[in-house]
């Protein structure tokens, strides 16, 4: 159902659609033909009498600034001159030609050369530089396609495809960035739109997550790495995309920068946008399950703007959640954040066999130490009748602002960031990941402490009910550890983090299922860290889970090293729930 979801917003407004797909188009497809930004290319092509296509450097006017230009107005090509004897590209004909010219009266000595791997690892190239006795230095860039493929592309696409890969994420070069890798884009981009000659064929191929991606990171920032063996599931990917590591899957583009170690990513993990079950846990998604009661079926248009707040509302507390504009209302974002920042005074429901516990020592299980009880939000969905722009579905519609993953260089290893600034109450994204229950979260934590891996999850017992006694298949977590989304970069910060967490019913009235989001909590600035406070009691034993030493830098941390000998050396240190482990 979420799929299905997810389809029809595409539909509504794809990125990828809006570009022409050019700017996916990272692959080196095709494989074999000369692609040269330079001179003697007669000794390399054979059926060359004159240089191949010289590509003018202009890639040097992006240098230092990147910043975005109107994508068709720059006055780039100087004026037509004579023809030449070998394929050009489109626009750029005329320029070629008198590069040409100039070239053959240049003998030029090739002065030093070196290979390049560019950002996939995975493709050679030769670069040169030469100088003739004239003065004029040059850098050529050679790489192969399939001749017999091979129809040159118009200059102007290629550039646009490669000024699509470096502008589009919003003045902030990735972190691979380099000027031989700038040209091996174009080289590269020339043979891959060279080598498809239909505009279909582009973009088939350019979505084809996790297929020949010309700018990957690696875990550990080694191009040879190997996949890291899962204990539960073959991961076959390992490298991340550093434009986008949500490889499309979202509606926008999330890169990935590392201002403080070149070529390093993020650890390894598949990237969903949404949770998927892993195995025992239940959740029942399908439209029978929803009653009349959880759904609007009579509802038309805006929920929002109807006189009387719709069946949806009721159950969000008699309101709706969110205003016009997108925004979570910023009473229902203060109540959120109270809950966390002093949960002794707010309300908690005690299992009578807590199957957190019991997930630890099934045996004896400890006592429930108490859940704190949480406003949820119920979004409008597939029953109501409301239209799919109803004010009342935010979080369905998945990430809208543009974020970044990067590297905190702080000790707290990569962090997620906004590129623009939010408003209050603004939905970030989810934390999704794998839908466990917690027994067999705490199968897997002791497994990845054994291999030294910390496990992520969320535990979703924010309608956990008072008294009863919840069946092991019901009490569920998210684990993002193996699958996850960007939320699973979301750093802790103790009390005054920027996001707030709010548990959100989408397909199920079922309250042991829901989605966790994060909304703005205040106000955030450009380039600011996303930190949420997970409610980590930092004193806690947590079974095989070590807590981490809190580096949030915040006066209100709970968890740094000085703060937690102070309190080993006063008062004593009661128990609390944490909601994340890791
Ligand atoms: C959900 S992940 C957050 C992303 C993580 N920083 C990464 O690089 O993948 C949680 C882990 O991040 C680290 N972390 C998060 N907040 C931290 C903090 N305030 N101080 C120190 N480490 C933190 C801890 O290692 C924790 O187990």
């Amino acid at each position: 159902r979420r799929e299905s979801n997810r389809a029809g917003r595409r539909e509504e407004e794809d990125p990828k659609k809006r570009d022409g797909g050019a700017q996916r188009g990272e692959g080196a497809a095709g494989a074999g033909r000369h692609e040269e930004a330079g001179v003697r290319p007669e000794a390399r092509h054979p059926r060359a009498q004159a240089p191949l296509q010289a590509l003018r450097p202009a890639v040097g006017a992006h240098r230092g600034g990147l910043v975005p230009r109107p994508r068709r107005s720059h006055p780039r090509r100087p004026t037509p001159s004579t023809p030449s004897p070998i394929p050009t590209t489109g626009s750029d004909k005329n320029r070629a030609i008198q590069h040409h010219s100039r070239n053959t009266d240049m003998s030029v000595e090739p002065t030093s050369s070196s290979t390049l791997i560019n950002g996939t690892g995975s493709q050679v190239q030769e670069i040169d530089v030469a100088s003739s006795p004239g003065g004029e230095v040059k850098l050529s860039l050679k790489c192969s396609a399939d001749p017999s493929k091979l129809k040159m592309p118009d200059l102007e696409a290629v550039y646009k495809m490669v000024e699509d890969k470096y502008l589009c994420s919003d003045k902030l070069l990735p972190p691979d960035f380099s000027i031989p890798g700038l040209m091996a884009e174009i080289c590269q981009s020339v043979v891959q739109m060279g080598t498809q000659h239909t505009m279909t064929e582009h973009i088939t191929q350019s979505h084809t997550v996790g297929n020949g991606s010309t700018s990957k990171c690696v875990e550990g920032g080694s191009a040879s790495s190997t996949p890291a063996p899962q204990p539960h599931l073959a991961l076959s990917r390992t490298t991340h995309d550093v434009h986008d590591i949500s490889r499309g899957q979202e509606n926008v583009k999330i890169p990935i920068a590392n201002e403080s170690g070149r070529g390093k990513c993020p650890p390894s993990f598949s990237y969903i946008p949404g949770n998927e079950v892993f195995q025992n846990g239940i959740v029942n998604i399908s439209l029978a399950h929803i009653g009349a009661q959880d759904s609007c079926a009579d509802c038309f248009g805006d929920c929002l703007s109807a006189p009387v707040p719709c069946a949806c509302a009721r159950v969000t507390g008699g309101e709706y959640a969110y205003t016009p504009g997108g925004l979570v209302k910023p009473e229902f974002i203060d109540k959120c954040v109270s809950v966390n920042r002093i949960p002794e005074v707010h309300h908690k429901v005690f299992c009578k066999t807590c199957p957190l516990e019991r997930s630890r020592d099934k045996a004896s299980p400890e006592p429930c130490r108490g859940h704190l009880v949480r406003r949820f939000i119920k979004e409008c969905w597939s029953k109501c009748g409301c239209s799919m722009r109803c004010g009342n579905r935010v979080v369905q519609h998945g990430i809208r602002c543009n974020l970044q993953v990067f590297s905190t260089g702080n000790g707290r290893g990569w962090g997620l960031r906004t590129q623009n600034a939010l408003p209050k109450g603004a939905f970030v994204c989810e934390y999704a990941g794998e839908i466990l229950t917690c027994v067999e979260v705490h199968g897997r934590a002791v497994e990845n402490m054994k291999n030294n891996r910390y496990t992520h999850t969320v535990v979703l017992d924010a309608g956990w009910s008072s008294g009863g006694s919840l069946k092991d298949e019901d009490a569920l977590c998210l684990d993002g550890t193996f699958y996850g989304n960007v939320g699973r970069f979301i750093n802790h910060r103790c009390r005054d983090a920027n996001l707030a967490m709010v548990p959100v019913q989408v397909e199920t009235p079922d309250r042991h299922y829901y989605h966790v989001a994060f909304f703005t909590s205040r106000k955030v600035e450009a380039l600011e860290e996303l930190t949420w406070d997970y409610g980590i009691d930092f004193d806690e034993e947590l079974g095989p889970v070590k807590v981490f030493e809190c580096l949030c830098g915040s006066k209100y941390c709970r968890g740094s090293r000085r703060h937690r000998q102070r309190l080993r050396n006063g008062n004593g240190n009661g128990k609390k729930r944490s909601r994340i482990e890791g």
